[in-house]
């Protein structure tokens, strides 16, 4: 129908970058045209023909996920890579159970407190294999009225013989080294068949996790380590230029920021080679308690942006890096963030050096730390995401305006006031009402 046309109209639109906001319900529907996307326009017929698919991520609603598949693909086979375990696994496979073309792949979570938050779709079709790597869970909620990254990849067709089917991004090796290192049998079919399409258009590097303690040549696949890497490749023009993190969770980073977050971490982000950047140009995007009292959603949105009280008495150094949700420029102030993206931008803000989107939040398990003086990275969760960088667009930067590169938020981001303060998901809300008038008062 009209609705899946426009899909592919859309993703033409968007290239070379292919990279969406999900659509929010409530906001004024001319941000809700051209760079965004629901979850069923994806796998909408006239997307592609699909013969079997694979859904990664960490909150599976499996009824609501087979209601948004057309009913001509609800009996292809579905395998969904989830890390429960016990209880979780037993329910998830139970909801399953009615349904005979749903499989279940359970991704080893071998370190404590680890999560599979990796959020990933392929896609496989009569003509070939299309990525969908975004930050979405599978729940209506996530799809409803928040803010959402979406990168849809090139369809990559069967690779007919000439030609090593690989980017100059190695993005279908780096796939194929994710997709191993779950070293569970469900998905070998996927690994040969990724093996045998043609990634030779693909634009992005990938960035992933995958838990463990990673040392020699592994140490850099992984992780913020595996970010500095490729960020060596960046014009070292832009050396004053502030780093950029937005995210929906922070973890437990240290009693104080040159712990981890200002040295190590920042380190890679801020790599171009050998420049480092001062903390004062690192500039953290993560939603005040007002950005969640007038959202759309309202304190519910809090439920999705699990920052602990108990966490944030530790780091109150984090709040003087603090910048509030604001997405004018996409209609999306309201939409609560549950997107993560991580950048750096021109002082003005009109400018990118480069831009990621990802999975991971600001933790030292999604990003890895270093232990052992520096000789392993560990990485508790698997995470994964895209980079943009602007060689592989024959570009020396993206600028924003002139490119139409999709930013997700208003930059330069704007600080939280005295008044501000961070939102916190374990404690009582009640001074004002949100938007539905309602309060906040978890158990
Ligand atoms: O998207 C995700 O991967 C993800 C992971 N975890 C949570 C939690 C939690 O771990 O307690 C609470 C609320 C939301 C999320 C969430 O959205």
């Amino acid at each position: 129908g009209s609705f899946s046309e426009s899909l592919n109209d859309k993703w033409n639109r968007s290239s070379p970058f292919n990279f969406f906001l999900t659509k929010a319900k409530g906001i004024d529907n001319k941000y809700n045209a051209n760079q965004s996307v629901h979850i069923k326009e994806i796998l909408s017929e006239s997307f592609g023909e699909l013969v079997q698919s694979a859904q990664f991520n960490y909150k599976i609603d499996v009824d609501w996920l087979v209601q948004c598949y057309p009913e001509s693909f609800r009996s292809k086979p579905l395998l969904i890579v989830h890390g429960f375990k016990g209880r979780e696994k037993q329910d998830l496979e139970s909801e399953a159970a009615k349904y005979d073309h749903i499989g279940f792949c359970q991704a080893r979570l071998d370190i404590a407190y680890g999560t599979h938050h990796s959020k990933m779709m392929l896609l496989k079709y009569t003509d070939g294999i299309r990525v969908v790597i975004h930050t979405a869970n599978l729940v209506h909620g996530d799809w409803h009225q928040k803010t959402q990254g979406v990168w849809i990849s090139p369809l990559f067709p069967i690779l007919l013989g000439q030609g090593s089917g690989e980017s100059d991004t190695k993005f279908r090796k780096d796939l194929i080294d994710y997709l191993t290192a779950y070293n569970h049998p469900k998905l070998r079919s996927w690994i040969e068949m990724i093996k045998t399409h043609d990634f030779s258009d693909c634009r992005v590097h990938l960035v992933a996790s995958v838990p463990g303690r990673h040392t020699d040549i592994s140490k850099d696949k992984w992780g913020h380590l595996k970010l500095r890497k490729l960020l060596k490749q960046v014009e070292p023009s832009c050396k004053q230029w502030p780093i950029v993190g937005q995210f929906s969770s922070i973890g437990s980073l240290g009693a104080k920021s040159e712990d981890w977050l200002c040295s190590e971490w920042l380190s890679s982000l801020s790599t171009m080679g050998q420049t480092l950047v001062e903390k004062s140009q690192l500039r953290l995007v993560f939603p005040s308690v007002d950005n969640v009292r007038l959202s759309l959603e309202g304190y519910p949105a809090g439920g999705s942006l699990p920052y602990s009280i108990h966490t944030a008495k530790k780091q109150t150094y984090l709040h003087s890096f603090l910048h509030v949700w604001k997405s004018d420029r996409n209609g999306r102030t309201q939409a609560s963030p549950h997107i993560k993206t991580y950048m750096r931008m021109s002082p003005d803000g009109e400018n990118l050096a480069w831009f990621a989107c990802t999975s991971a939040n600001l933790s030292k398990a999604a990003w890895g730390v270093l232990e052992k003086k520096g000789y392993q990275l560990m990485i508790r969760s698997y995470e994964i995401g895209v980079l943009f960088l602007p060689k592989s667009f024959s570009k020396e930067v993206f600028k924003i305006k002139d490119d139409n590169f999709l930013v997700p938020f208003d930059l330069p981001p704007t600080p939280y006031e005295k008044s501000d303060h961070p939102w916190i998901w374990d404690i009582p809300h009640v001074n004002k009402p949100d938007t539905h008038g309602m309060k906040w008062c978890p158990n």
